[in-house]
């Protein structure tokens, strides 16, 4: 699992460390990995042209030590001063390594643009000075590495309302802040390179998945299983409208840990799916999970829905069965599955505004119909009503594809039949579906039923990795 804390978190952990330590040692920690990634990004330090951006805090001191450490190596290493406070010792450090001060004139031509304007003591938003040399270094092509966090983002919630720097690496310490994981911030970042600098933190506010965590969680039957202690799921999604959709939560289903499919619809839509999945059965009978929603277009029957939501059995809720949510009585045992759009309606706010704010808008989804959110996106985040949140960001761009959101709900509903909580087949279900994704798009586009189809192999790397 890897974690993401708040700004309060780490420099409480800080200040603690900090204490015990000789003054400024983590400071060389922090700029002693960020001189190597950065070397690392270069490929070669000797004679590369490197420019940082400076401004008044310790992020600038961390970028002037790595400068520093470059220009021991050989770089031909310039700080641009953004603010008259500049951290000192780092200033001098870089000038006895042959550093200097120059000015953003010095960008063009650079190899490399080091952002050491603000960490987690920024407040979003670049100021006049710093946009424009930002903004040289794009003008001219020229990478730019973070420093802890793209300047300008908002460290804690991942929104950036203001101009930002948008980096080709981000080198962070200690621990994963919360822009690091959620858009749009977390692409502002590019790739993300921990430096482990010793901090002793709480949990988590934000957590994500590793291919580790998928064996730990997956429900792998055992000896003395049979097809309905693996679960049985229940499927009430497609419609004489969109039949495919029923085809393809199926196959989504069928591809995740589920003893037993039963399909609930109408008759010549069952027979699409037995058609297609002769391991179908039509009809009622026990389930131990639903997922509901999926292509139901016209056709869904609101009041059996909610029927279903008050019963025992957990359910994923997708698409137009959302519709069915209110925010009276207890839905702990439900994960719903919304994209931009539907969260939006969900909560009487506009698109854009769930997409600029996704954390925030996740969260308050949950918190007011206490159900599991899973908001869709390049970056899936769930967040469950007791404040819990994980985020998957392993997902591919080719999985923006037609029936892609029908696979999921399926694959979900098969985690919650075979035991999982909302929370943990939410989280597992996106990390399978991107990585099955990105299999079956390794050579070009792909389509939902393909994805479907490499449920198997993708998740039987990830059970033996
Ligand atoms: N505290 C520690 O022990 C460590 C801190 N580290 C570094 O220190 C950073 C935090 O340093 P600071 O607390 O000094 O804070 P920053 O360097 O992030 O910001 C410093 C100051 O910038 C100004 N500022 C805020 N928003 C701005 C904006 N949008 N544009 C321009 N100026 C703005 C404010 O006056 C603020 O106090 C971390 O991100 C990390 O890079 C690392 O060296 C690891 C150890
Ligand atoms: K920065």
């Amino acid at each position: 699992m890897r974690s993401a804390h708040t700004v309060e978190q780490v420099r409480a952990a800080e200040a603690d460390l900090m204490a015990r330590l000789p003054e400024g040692t983590l400071m060389q920690r922090a700029a002693t990995g960020l001189a190597v990634a950065i070397s690392n990004f270069l490929g070669s330090t000797y004679g590369a042209r490197v420019v940082l951006l400076i401004g008044s805090g310790d992020n600038g001191g961390d970028a002037l030590y790595a400068g520093a450490r470059l220009a021991r190596r050989g770089a031909q290493v310039t700080a641009v001063l953004l603010s008259d406070k500049a951290h000192a010792e780092g200033l001098e450090a870089l000038k006895m390594c042959g550093g200097r001060v120059g000015s953003v004139e010095d960008i063009r031509g650079a190899d490399v643009v080091i952002d050491g304007i603000v960490g987690i003591g920024g407040r979003p938003g670049l100021r006049p000075d710093a946009l424009a040399a930002v903004q040289l270094a794009e003008q001219f092509d020229v990478p730019i590495v973070a420093v802890d966090t793209p300047s300008g983002v908002d460290v804690d919630t991942g929104e950036t309302p203001e101009p930002h720097v948008n980096a080709a690496l981000t080198v962070t310490f200690g621990t994963h802040k919360i822009c690091h994981f959620i858009d749009p911030a977390a692409t502002a970042c590019g790739p993300v390179h921990l430096v482990e600098i010793g901090l002793d933190l709480p949990p988590a506010e934000v957590e994500s998945l590793q291919a580790a965590d998928i064996r730990h969680l997956y429900p792998v039957p055992h000896g003395e299983s049979d097809k309905y202690s693996r679960g049985v799921l229940g499927l009430m999604v497609g419609s004489t409208q969109y039949p495919g959709a029923a085809v393809i939560a199926t196959a989504g289903a069928l591809g995740g840990p589920v003893g037993m499919v039963r399909y609930v619809g109408p008759d010549p839509v069952a027979e699409a799916v037995r058609a297609a999945h002769p391991e179908i059965v039509a009809g009622n009978g026990r389930v131990q999970a639903w997922t509901i929603g999926s292509g139901l277009g016209d056709e869904l029957d609101i009041p059996r829905i909610r029927e279903l939501l008050d019963a025992e059995e957990p359910v994923v809720l997708d698409a137009d069965g959302l519709k069915a949510l209110d925010d009276s009585g207890d839905h702990v045992d439900v994960l719903a599955t919304p994209h931009a759009g539907e969260l939006a309606r969900l909560l009487d706010v506009d698109r854009a505004t769930v997409e600029a704010e996704r954390l925030k808008h996740a969260r308050l989804a949950a918190e007011r119909y206490d159900v599991t959110v899973l908001l869709k996106g390049a970056t899936t985040v769930i967040a469950a009503p007791d404040g819990q949140v994980r985020v998957n960001s392993n997902a591919t761009p080719w999985l923006a594809t037609a029936g892609a959101g029908d696979v999921l709900a399926g694959l979900c509903g098969s985690l919650l039949a075979g035991g999982l909580s909302p929370l943990d087949a939410a989280s597992l279900g996106a990390y399978l579906h991107a990585a099955a994704a990105n299999l079956a798009s390794s050579s070009g586009p792909t389509t939902a039923i393909s994805v479907a189809a490499a449920l198997p192999e993708a998740t039987r790397y990830l059970l033996r990795s």
